[in-house]
C-alpha cells in the first residue's frame, strides 16, 4: 500500500469515490500530547494512537512524545501507554504493534510555564525527525485544563515549534471547552491566530468523530426518502437529547462552575442541531459545509420567556443500577453551595423558511435514567384519521429517532394495524441497527479525529465562526441562569426537575422517555 507523503494532495473524506475507500495513510509525522497523564488522553488518546496503529493507519516512524509534570522517563511513559492500551483499547491487543508503536514513544517532564521544558520538548522533536523520519511534521494535541491553553501556546510559539520549513506541516488540535462565553471565545480565537494560522487549528468536537453523527448527512443527502418532508410543514419539533447516567465524581475541578450547558450544549448539541437543520452543503468541501453550519447557527436563537422556554437543575442523591448514589453537592470537590447546573434544557428556534415555527428542545443532564444520545424529529399528526377514535388511542406522532449511542441506528415509529378483526391502529417501531447492518465496529471518535488531523483534513472539525455562534447563541440564557442562582434539585436515576416536564407540557408536548 502507498504511503502518502507529506505534501499530498489534500483529499476530502467525505467525498471519497470507490478507489478512495481504501484506508487513508497518515504520512510522517510526531503526535504530541501535552497532559498525558490526565483523563482524557488516558481512556480516549492513547487506545486511539494504538488503535490507528493496529489498523496500519500511521507511517512506520510514527512518534507519540507525552509532555506532563510527573517525575517520568521515556520507559515509564512507555508502561503508561501500555496500560492505557489494554485497558481502553478497541481493537485487539497485538505484541507486534504494540513493539512498533512503543519504539516511538518519547516523554518530556516539564510544566506549562517552563521555558526550558519547550526548548527540551523541540529538541526531542529534532531527533526524532532525524532518527525516526517525522520530516518536521508535528501535531500538537492540547489536552489540558483550558485555563493554560494560552500559556502553551506562547510557549510553543516562542520555542519556534509552531513555524513550518516548506514543505513541512505544524498543526494544533485544541480540546473544549473553548471559552467560558462569547468574549473569552474571541480573546481565545485571537491568542491561537497568533501563534498558529486558522488552517492549522483543530478544535476538537469529538461528537463530529462519531459514526453516527456523520451518518445524519448521510441520511439527509443520500436519500430521497426524508428531505421532502424534512420541513416545517410535516415535522412538528425536534428533540436532541444526551442524557448520562454518570456522575461528576473526580471532575469538580472542570467541571464546578462550567455546568452542563457550557459543557455539552455548546458544543456536541449545537453541532448535532446544525446537522439535523442545515441545508444541503453544495460539496463536503470542508469550507461548504462550515458555510451551511455557519448559516444554520446564525438563524438560531433562544425561544423566549426564558423562564418558560429553559429548564436547569442539579442531582441530588438517589439510586442508580440498583445502588445508592449521593447528590453533586456530597461529591468530592464541588462547594456546599454550588449552583453549577447538571442538567439544562433550552428551546431553540431556527429562524428559516425550512423551521419557521419548529421549536428544537435540546437537553442534557448527568445521572438521568440511562445514558442515550439521539436526535428524535417529531411529525405533525395525520391531519385527518378516518378511524373510530377509540382505534387511535394509541397512536402517537410519527418519529424518526436517530441513536447516536448506545445501540447505534436509526429507528421509524409510525401506526400500524394491530393483528384482529378491529382497525385498531398503534405505534410500532422499524429498526436500522449498525450492529446488524455492518460487521466491523465503528472507530472511535478520536480515532477518527486524530487521523483526520495528522492527514490535515479540516472538515470534522468546527471553525472559529461556529464557536462564536454557538456561545452567542447561548449566552443569554446563561445570564439569565446566572441571576437565577440555585439550579433546581432532581433525584439521581430520574429523568431531570419537574421544570423541564413542565417547559414541555406548556407546549402541549412532552420528552421522549429514550
Ligand atoms: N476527560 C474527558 O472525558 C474530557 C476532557 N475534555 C477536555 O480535555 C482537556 C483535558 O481534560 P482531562 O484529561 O479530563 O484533564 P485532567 O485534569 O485529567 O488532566 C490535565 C493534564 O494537564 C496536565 N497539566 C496541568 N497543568 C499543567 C502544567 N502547569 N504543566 C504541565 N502539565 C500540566 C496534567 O499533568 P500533571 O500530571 O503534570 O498534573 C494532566 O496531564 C480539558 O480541556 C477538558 O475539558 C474534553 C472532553 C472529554
Ligand atoms: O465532552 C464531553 O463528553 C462526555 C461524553 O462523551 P460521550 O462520547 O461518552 O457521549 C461527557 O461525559 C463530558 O462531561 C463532556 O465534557
Amino acid at each position: 500500500m502507498r504511503v502518502p507523503a507529506a505534501s499530498d494532495e489534500w483529499v476530502n473524506p467525505l467525498r471519497d469515490g470507490r478507489d478512495k475507500r481504501l484506508p487513508r495513510i497518515a504520512g510522517p509525522c510526531a503526535l504530541v500530547i501535552f497532559g498525558v497523564t490526565g483523563d482524557l488522553a488516558r481512556r480516549k488518546l492513547m487506545p486511539a494512537v494504538y488503535d490507528l496503529a493496529n489498523r496500519g493507519l500511521l507511517p512506520p516512524g510514527f512518534a507519540l512524545v507525552g509532555f506532563a509534570r510527573r517525575d517520568w522517563d521515556d520507559q515509564d511513559f512507555g508502561k503508561v501507554v501500555h496500560d492505557a492500551v489494554r485497558e481502553h483499547s478497541r481493537t485487539p491487543f497485538r505484541e507486534d504493534v504494540w513493539e512498533r508503536l512503543s519504539e516511538g514513544l518519547r516523554f518530556v517532564q516539564g510544566s506549562f510555564d517552563d521555558p526550558a521544558s519547550f526548548s527540551e520538548l523541540a529538541s526531542t522533536l529534532h531527533t526524532l525527525d532525524r532518527e525516526r523520519g517525522s520530516g518536521g511534521n508535528h501535531g500538537f494535541y492540547l489536552a489540558i485544563p483550558p485555563a493554560a491553553f494560552p500559556v502553551v501556546l506562547k510557549q510553543l510559539s516562542e520555542a519556534g515549534l509552531a513555524r513550518s520549513d516548506d514543505g513541512q506541516w505544524k498543526r494544533v488540535v485544541i480540546e473544549k471547552p473553548f471559552g467560558h462565553d462569547l468574549d473569552s471565545a474571541r480573546e481565545l480565537n485571537a491568542v491561537v491566530n497568533q501563534v498558529f494560522p486558522e488552517d492549522t487549528v483543530f478544535r476538537i468536537d469529538h461528537y463530529l468523530g462519531k459514526e453516527t453523527v456523520q451518518n445524519i448527512l448521510a441520511l439527509r443527502f443520500a436519500n430521497q426518502l426524508f428531505d421532502p418532508i424534512w420541513n416545517a410543514h410535516y415535522v412538528d419539533h425536534v428533540q436532541i437529547t444526551m442524557a448520562e447516567d454518570i456522575g461528576l465524581g473526580g471532575r469538580a475541578g472542570y467541571y464546578d462552575g462550567i455546568g452542563a450547558a457550557r459543557d455539552v450544549i455548546q458544543n456536541h448539541l449545537l453541532q448535532l442541531l446544525a446537522f439535523t437543520a442545515m441545508e444541503e452543503p453544495i460539496s463536503f468541501e470542508p469550507s461548504e459545509l462550515q458555510a451551511e453550519k455557519i448559516k444554520v447557527l446564525s438563524a438560531t436563537r433562544l425561544a423566549e420567556p426564558l423562564d418558560e422556554t429553559t429548564a436547569r437543575g442539579q442531582y441530588a442523591g438517589g439510586w442508580q443500577g440498583g445502588l445508592p448514589v449521593v447528590g453533586l453537592l456530597e461529591e468530592e470537590g464541588f462547594a456546599a453551595d454550588s449552583t453549577t447546573e447538571t442538567f439544562a434544557a433550552i428551546t431553540l428556534e431556527v429562524d428559516t423558511r425550512r423551521w419557521a415555527g419548529v421549536p428544537f428542545y435540546l437537553r442534557t443532564g448527568k445521572r438521568l435514567g440511562r445514558r442515550v444520545t439521539e436526535i428524535a424529529v417529531v411529525f405533525k399528526r395525520a391531519p385527518h384519521l378516518p378511524f373510530d377514535q377509540t382505534m387511535t388511542e394509541e397512536l402517537g406522532q410519527n418519529a424518526l429517532v436517530i441513536r447516536v449511542q448506545p445501540d447505534e441506528g436509526v429507528t421509524m415509529r409510525f401506526g400500524s394495524k394491530v393483528p384482529g378483526s378491529s382497525m385498531e391502529v398503534r405505534d410500532v417501531n422499524m429498526d436500522f441497527s449498525y450492529g446488524q447492518a455492518f460487521t466491523e465496529s465503528s472507530p472511535e471518535a478520536y480515532e477518527r479525529l486524530i487521523l483526520d488531523m495528522l492527514l490535515g483534513e479540516p472538515s470534522l472539525f468546527p471553525v472559529n465562526a461556529e464557536v462564536e455562534l454557538s456561545w452567542e447563541i447561548l449566552d443569554p440564557v446563561l445570564a439569565h441562569w446566572a441571576a437565577e442562582g440555585k439550579p433546581e434539585p432532581y433525584e439521581a436515576g430520574t429523568w431531570g426537575p419537574p421544570s423541564a416536564d413542565e417547559m414541555m407540557r406548556r407546549t402541549g408536548r412532552e420528552w421522549r422517555r429514550p
